[in-house]
């Protein structure tokens, strides 16, 4: 065992690390929140709520600091920070956490990668099957769909056992997964639908549940995902995707998606990783044209978010 997998560090200020901080806490953990863009010397104790969906309020006080006011970090390392800045974090961490494992939060195809190019030694995914909307600085409003796989990308079977009773609690569950392959892509291919058609069509999560138009338009795009998922041969059913994003939708009725979040704040999105993604492997497999609608909606969505950044 790891020496220190009692303290987590989650990096990242963001909906989904409040959320879990808060929860860790009340749970009697130890856990520090790390910034992840800001890199400013600061250590504070900050006060974080969780709206639960039955109306209750979860608080906790946390401790946040910058990278940079640890010169070396040991436990169990959570990111909860957005994949495109993976890159430049797994350099940064690479000279401070030493053996400590790495747990992945976020969503999207080939987001451990800069991870395995910098050789961390114990790398772990989960796939969250929840929800997190920022309220305000302090609040965060949370939604459990379903718990959380998490596999291992590099490291042992008895670690994971160990990262995964240790992050879950209550509220946000977790649950060990030998082979993590498939709910990857499936997670993808939902986020495909949820990530460009509700920033587009500027509505939250449940209209899948709501409209069966919108349903209809989710279909085709898991059906062109789907049959890039079968080149690579990751064995999933239309169905079973289906299901599940219906799952979601109902179980985040009202709640924004995490790219319609980040457009209404005027940041970058998380796109290039889910349906821009899937559209570099088809075209990669000479296959470009049986994606043409996940790309199209991937390009809308980035473009929303350009204009939405730059002001024209
Ligand atoms: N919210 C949700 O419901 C869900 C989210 N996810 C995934 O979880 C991950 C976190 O999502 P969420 O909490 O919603 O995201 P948020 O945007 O709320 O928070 C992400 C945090 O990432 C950090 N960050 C942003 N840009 C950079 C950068 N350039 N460099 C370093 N750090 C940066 C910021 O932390 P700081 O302010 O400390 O710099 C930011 O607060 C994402 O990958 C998302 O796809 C998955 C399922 C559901
Ligand atoms: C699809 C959904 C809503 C499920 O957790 C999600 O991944 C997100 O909000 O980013």
């Amino acid at each position: 065992m790891h020496s220190n997998m009692e303290h987590i560090y989650i990096v990242g200020l963001g909906a989904i690390s409040r959320a879990l901080a808060v929860f860790l806490r009340l749970s009697g953990k130890r856990v520090t929140i790390i910034r992840g863009s800001l890199n400013d010397g600061s250590y504070k104790s900050a006060h974080f709520s969780a709206r639960m969906p039955d109306g209750t309020v979860l608080e906790a006080e946390v401790t946040v600091a910058a990278l940079n006011t640890f010169s070396a970090i040991d436990g169990i390392i959570v990111v909860a920070s957005k994949s495109y800045a993976n890159k430049q974090l797994a350099i940064d961490l690479k000279e401070k956490i030493g053996n400590s494992p790495i747990v992945l939060l976020q969503n999207g195809l080939g987001i451990e990668q800069p991870f395995v190019e910098q050789n961390f030694q114990e790398i772990y995914r989960a796939v969250l099957f929840v929800t997190s909307q920022v309220i305000d600085d302090a609040t965060v409003q949370f939604r459990p769909v379903a718990a959380c796989p998490v596999g291992i990308e590099r490291g042992s079977m008895e670690n994971l056992s160990k990262i995964v009773s240790q992050l879950t609690t209550p509220q946000f569950i977790f649950e060990t997964k030998a082979h993590l392959k498939n709910i990857i892509w499936k997670k993808a291919i939902i986020n495909c639908v949820f990530n460009s058609v509700c920033p587009l069509l500027e509505v939250d999560n449940g209209i899948f549940s709501r409209s069966p138009h919108a349903m209809q338009i989710a279909r085709r795009i898991i059906s062109e995902c789907l049959s890039i998922a079968h080149h690579k041969e990751i064995w999933l059913v239309q169905k079973d995707i289906e299901d599940s994003l219906l799952e979601i939708s109902f179980a985040s009725d009202g709640q924004l998606i995490s790219t319609l979040q980040d457009i209404r704040r005027q940041r970058n999105t998380e796109i290039d990783t889910l349906n821009l993604e899937i559209a570099r492997m088809a075209e990669g497999l000479g296959k470009s044209e049986a994606v043409r609608e996940t790309k199209l909606l991937g390009e809308l969505t980035k473009m929303k978010a350009q204009i939405c950044l730059s002001g024209r």
